[in-house]
């Protein structure tokens, strides 16, 4: 058997169209929703990543504001930017890229921003909603990545409810706000949420109707550990730069055999990125929509 795969770039593309017609309807109410980036640092992969991000907004006509700090920066200099962030009209929605260089408390950070202006759900307040959240409509930004997992398996009608959903990482971006969003009511999964202490980790895996592996790790998740037919998600991206061309490739935690297994692969690249990036979209275009009605 061979895989169907969840095409983050297709489904991501999908959700762009639709959001393209609600920035027409609120620039025709006078109202610009803008996306902020803060960068601190050189790491290339968040290069690439907020990269990514400005070009996603030029493409739905969002306007984007860029803030890069160099990796010297002090968490002062960060603290300040914040604060401008916060009061910029033109920024209506604002993303701290994680991680932070050493040295600055990414916490302290989140906890500065607006909640209103949080376009990845990552502000204390936007996270106290999620775990409040047990069922009802959900008012809060959603962090990025859960949400477009969420999407991505609803627009591919892979059943979650009352299936078990095995989450490999407990990170704040993804496992850990997983699981909150999986259990809530309307979904109803079953999640099971493993890290890297977690002992023989094969064996939930092996028990796994939708697998999300978001460790980092390049390779993790061998073929023999999935159940024959289940949803299997990648998430890590591990860059493994090639010596001699200096060129970078990205390798997942998902042995590539695994796709013939598992029912339905969503591949790094090309699965859960493009649909994060999406959901950022998103997150700044129901903000705006929130502003006054
Ligand atoms: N505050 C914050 N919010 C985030 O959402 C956040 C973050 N920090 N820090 C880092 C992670 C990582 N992340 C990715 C987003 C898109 C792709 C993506 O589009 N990947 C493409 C490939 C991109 C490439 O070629 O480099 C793909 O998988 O097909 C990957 C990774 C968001 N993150």
């Amino acid at each position: 058997m061979t895989a169907t795969t969840l095409d983050g770039v297709a489904t991501a593309a999908a959700v762009k169209e639709e959001l393209r017609e609600r920035i027409a309807a609120l620039k025709a109410r006078g109202i610009r929703p803008g996306l902020g980036t803060l960068l601190v640092g050189d790491d290339p992969g968040s290069q690439s990543y907020v990269a990514g991000k400005h070009r996603d907004c030029a493409e739905v006509g969002i306007e984007s504001i860029r803030v890069d700090l160099p990796a010297t920066a002090s968490e002062e200099d960060v603290m300040a930017a914040i604060i401008a962030l916060n009061t910029n009209p033109d920024v209506t929605g604002y993303i701290i890229q994680l991680p932070l260089p050493r040295g600055i408390d990414e916490n302290a950070m989140l906890e500065l921003m607006d909640p209103d202006k949080d376009a990845d759900g990552l502000h204390p307040t936007n996270l106290g909603r999620l775990v409040l959240g047990v069922g009802g409509e959900i008012t809060s930004p959603l962090p990025c990545t859960p949400a477009g997992i969420v999407e991505m398996l609803q627009r591919y009608d892979v059943p979650i409810s009352g299936k078990h959903v095995v989450v490999v990482g407990r990170g704040l971006t993804v496992g850990r706000p997983l699981g909150l969003l999986l259990t809530r009511k309307g979904l109803d999964a079953t999640v099971t949420l493993t890290h890297s202490r977690t002992a023989n980790l094969e064996s939930y895996v092996r028990r796994a109707d939708i697998l999300v592996a978001a460790v980092g790790v390049a390779g993790l998740i061998k073929p023999e550990w999935v159940k024959p037919g289940a949803a299997v998600l990648d998430v890590g991206i591990t860059r493994v730069v090639n010596e001699e061309t200096g060129k970078a490739r990205l390798v997942g935690d998902v042995d590539p055999a695994v796709g013939e297994v598992a029912g339905h692969l969503s591949p790094v690249p090309g699965g859960v990125g493009p649909m994060t990036r999406a959901m950022l979209l998103k997150n700044v275009v129901d903000a705006a929509e929130r502003v006054d009605s």
